[in-house]
């Protein structure tokens, strides 16, 4: 039992799917997993751990925001002896190749959070990446299903209403995406020493009209699911 978390040591899985979305974790255990307990029900964070071909995955909902991401992947590393999470998050498209519904790889994140000058002062802006097992990985497996993902930089915004922001600029730099954990994914991976990915699907686009609805963004990411679940079961 952690501050946030209502398990016992051993009810989670060494690896962890991670949608920011509860709702996404549970239709994730409900259609994906077998065998599945319901592991945490704090706070309405919903997590689970079931079998998928076999092999025990958990998966944990971590609500918005690095913050609130944060506080979940502390307690699942520290108390839970969690090896190897992977983010299944939505994001907005920023790339002009980059269409609704793609699923997207972060190979690493920019973010305006101010975690990385906390972690390492003002003088070092240090650039957060996944971890390059686990990244390729998902882009082998995610060929394997038929699914071609596109792969790059995305931006992790400390907030989801930020007009301030030039992200034509960030799109211009070679920002495929935003959304707004992965920098504190990334970050806290190199911290704790477990291994990182961020999976996204792209449930709107910055610079166009197209948006999927809550109900899609909950229930329909269905390529990105499969590309997650092969890469946690990846080589083993
Ligand atoms: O769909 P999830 O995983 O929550 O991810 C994205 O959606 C939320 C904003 O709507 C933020 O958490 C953002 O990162
Ligand atoms: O954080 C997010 C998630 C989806 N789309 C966005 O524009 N931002």
């Amino acid at each position: 039992m952690s501050t946030h978390i209502g398990a016992e040591m051993g009810d989670y899985a060494d690896t962890v799917l991670l949608p920011g979305d509860p709702l996404r974790a549970k239709y994730i255990a409900e259609n994906f997993l077998t065998n599945v307990k319901q592991v945490n029900s704090v706070r309405n964070a919903f997590g689970y751990t079931g079998e998928y071909k076999g092999h025990r995955i958990s998966v944990q909902g971590s609500g918005m925001g690095i913050p609130s991401m944060s506080i979940y992947i502390n307690e699942l590393v520290k108390f839970f002896g969690v090896k190897t999470i992977i983010r299944v998050g939505s994001c907005g498209g920023m790339a002009p190749d980059v269409h609704l519904r793609d699923v997207l790889l972060a190979s690493g994140s920019t973010t305006d959070s101010a975690v990385t000058a906390n972690t390492f002062g003002a003088g070092i802006h240090y650039a957060p990446l996944a971890n390059f097992e686990l990244l390729d990985a998902a882009y082998h497996e995610a060929q394997k299903l038929g699914i071609t993902p596109k792969v790059g930089d995305i931006f992790a915004a400390d907030r989801f209403y930020n007009d301030e922001l030039d992200m034509k600029k960030l799109a211009d730099y070679g920002v495929i995406g935003t959304e707004m954990e992965s920098a504190g994914l990334y970050l806290l991976g190199a911290k704790l020493h477990f291994r990182a990915l961020s999976i996204l699907t792209v449930s709107d686009l910055i610079f166009g009209e197209e948006k999927t609805t809550a109900e899609e963004r909950e229930k329909t990411f269905n390529d990105m699911i499969n590309i997650s679940l092969d890469t946690a079961i990846a080589g083993k």
